[in-house]
């Protein structure tokens, strides 16, 4: 097993790509810590996740606390702790995309996107990094960014710079913590199916562009993203730090 005896937090991991890495490192042996909204939505999947997990032998709990609140990096580290004893591996998942326009995007739709994207993250990464550092034997950090973070997109231009914040973010935690042993690498989804982008791919015209432009010829699903994720923070990648993986069905060369 690829991450035995290791404690995994993984934000936004009540549903979609968060879930499916949950779940698959839960069955690579680690022991694993599930953020979520703390919405009642939230908290239900998230139960109904330790539930799969415990049905294998596997190890999980919960902590429900909104990723914009910087505070929440320190419930999620103290939620590990208490329960497992350690953090060895941090993965930053939790995310929105509210599709609107730009010329008329509302502040608040602005300012929450960046907060629960990026601001959140930068205190979780911190408190995670500090945690591990404090251990002393390193450790694993992985953002899960996009392939928003290289290409643009017109009801997305307050959700692709979050992208692109995470992925230099990790670049330069990459040099920041080298030295602790602790590795910062992203993963770049393409379109992976799930709640985020139920609405915008009902449009049946999209979904089939967006397949069209895939050259794999079918959209992601989570667990297509759950591997690379299990892959980086696991000993496997012991000397990948500072990377960025696509994982987008070859969508991002698909130019001419
Ligand atoms: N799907 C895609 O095509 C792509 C997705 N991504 C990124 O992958 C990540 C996961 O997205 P995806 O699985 O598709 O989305 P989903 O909508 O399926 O899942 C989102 C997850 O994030 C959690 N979350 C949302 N808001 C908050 C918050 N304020 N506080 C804590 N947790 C929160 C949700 O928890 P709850 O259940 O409590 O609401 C849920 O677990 C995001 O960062 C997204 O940007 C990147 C590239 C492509
Ligand atoms: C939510 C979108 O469908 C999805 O999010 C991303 O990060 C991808 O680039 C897609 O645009």
């Amino acid at each position: 097993m690829l991450l035995a005896d290791k404690t995994v937090i993984i934000t936004g991991a009540s549903r979609g790509i968060g879930r499916a890495a949950a779940r698959e490192c839960a069955r690579q042996g680690a022991r694993v810590v599930i953020g979520h909204s703390g919405s009642g939505q939230g908290t239900e999947a998230a139960h109904s996740l330790i539930e799969e997990i415990k049905a294998f032998g596997g190890q999980a709990i919960e902590v429900g606390s909104d990723a914009a609140d910087p505070d929440t990096a320190d419930k999620l580290v103290a939620g590990a702790l208490k329960a497992f004893g350690s953090v060895d591996v941090f993965v930053n998942n939790a995310g929105i995309c509210p599709f609107h326009s730009f010329l008329d995007m509302p502040r608040e739709v602005y300012l929450k996107t960046v907060n629960t994207n990026l601001n959140g993250a930068y205190f979780a990464v911190q408190a995670a990094a500090n945690q591990m550092k404090n251990q002393g034997k390193g450790g694993a950090i992985i953002a899960v960014s996009s392939i928003s973070a290289l290409v643009g997109g017109a009801m997305q231009t307050h959700y692709t710079p979050t992208k692109a914040g995470l992925h230099s973010l990790m670049q330069s935690c990459a040099i920041a913590l080298g030295p602790y042993g602790i590795r910062c690498n992203s993963v770049l989804p393409g379109t992976i199916a799930t709640d985020i982008n139920k609405e915008d791919l009902a449009d049946e015209e999209k979904l089939a562009y967006m397949t069209s432009r895939t050259p794999l010829g079918r959209l992601g699903e989570p667990d297509d993203v759950a591997g690379p994720i299990v892959f980086l923070a696991s000993d496997m990648a012991r000397y990948v730090t500072g990377a960025s993986l696509l994982v987008d069905g070859g969508l991002f060369v698909n130019l001419q």
